[in-house]
Parts: C-alpha cells; structure tokens; sequence
C-alpha cells in the first residue's frame, strides 16, 4: 500500500508582508495568510485525504496553518507533534531586516548568497545545508517511522526546512533544490513505497 505525506510551506506572516527575514522570529499569519491556510484545507478535503498524524515546527505561523487546514478537514483533534528540528532556517542578524534595505546595504548578489546558496550561511545563522543537518535526521527518527508504519501525515512548516526535505526526498542537487521556490500555503503530495521513496509528487495549487 501506498504511504501518504503532504507537505505545506505556512500561509503569508505579517513578517512575509513587510518584506523581512523571519527565520526563527515568530510573527502570525496575516488575514491573506489565513486565507491561504483554509483554501490549503479545503484542497485537500476536496480531494477526499485524511490524515493520522500531523508534524508541524515550534513557530506559531506554521502552527497555525495546520490549525486552519485540520480545522477545514474536519480533524481538528488529530494528533500533533511540535519541533523545532522543523523551524525555519535561522537567518542570524538578518533577522527582522527589510529584504531590499539588506540589498542596497550589501548588495544584491551578496543576499542572493545568503538566501539561496547551499552552504553559505547568513552572519550568524543557518545555511540550507546546516538547515538539513537537523531536519533530515528528525526525519529519519521520527517522520519517516511512522510513515513506513502505514501513517498518512501532513507536515505544515517553513520554506527552508521543507526545501532541505524535499532535497532528500526528490533527490534533487544543491543547485535543483535552490531554485524550488515553496509558495505559501500550497500543499506538496507525496505518495511513497513502503520503504519511504518517492513514487510521485504533485504541487496542490489553487
Ligand atoms: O525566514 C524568512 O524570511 C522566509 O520565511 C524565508 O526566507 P527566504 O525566501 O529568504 O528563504
């Protein structure tokens, strides 16, 4: 039998909306963000898929996106694991700064690096690749477990993280997985063997 996983970046936070680097600061979603997070839940809800188990990070944005989708699938009381193996990539001293204040500042291709190089990490923050140095072994340990044990999940976190799972998952190079932009509140189906590996993905937009 098939084993289910979807993956969902959060919807729009207050913090996405001003333009600043988030990281592991922790604003809410705003109004379109909800939007977002309930037409994620009715997407899938249309498509008939339940769930068993949820996986979300320690940041309200995220939490209350799966909120907002459990909410609309009707499982509000699903069991819910919260980690912050699975928060968003640190970004360090950028965190808090306008995005384009930071390019006129260091310039353009400087943050360019910053956001999309591999491992290239930002002054005092995480890189993608330091980002996976967590992510992927909580996978191992505990995502992928109850995956290979029959368990449908869904997985409601943050750009980076998921990028750093969907590196593994899709088996996709540094220079692949940095050109994958997540858009917010767009669920990620996955459906795997029993052994955990991808036999098809389908973004669920609109
Ligand atoms: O933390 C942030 O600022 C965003 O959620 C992701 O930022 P990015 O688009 O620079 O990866």
């Amino acid at each position: 039998m098939d084993r289910l996983l979807v993956l969902c970046r959060h919807g729009e936070s207050e913090w996405n909306k001003l333009n600043l680097f988030t990281g592991w600061k922790d604003p809410d979603l705003t109004e379109k963000g909800v939007e977002e997070a309930k037409a994620a839940g009715r997407r899938l809800k249309a498509l008939g898929l339940t769930f068993d188990l949820a996986y979300t990070s320690a940041l309200t944005r995220a939490q209350h996106t799966l909120a907002l989708i459990l909410a609309e699938l009707g499982q509000t009381g699903l069991p819910e694991i919260r980690d912050q193996a699975l928060n968003e990539r640190d970004y360090g001293d950028l965190s808090g700064l306008n995005k384009d204040e930071a390019r006129v500042k260091w310039g353009e291709e400087q943050v360019h690096i910053w956001r999309r190089s591999y491992d290239v990490p930002p002054p005092g923050g995480e890189s993608l690749k330091d980002t996976a140095a967590r992510v992927l072994p909580y996978w191992d340990a505990h995502i992928l477990p109850d995956l290979k044990a029959g368990k449908r999940i869904l997985v409601a976190a943050h750009g980076n993280s998921l990028r750093a799972l969907i590196m593994k998952l899709e088996k996709l190079s540094p220079e692949q997985i940095l050109k994958r932009e997540l858009a917010t509140g767009v669920p990620i189906l996955y459906r795997l063997d029993a052994e955990g590996e991808v036999l098809s993905h389908e973004d669920l937009a609109g």
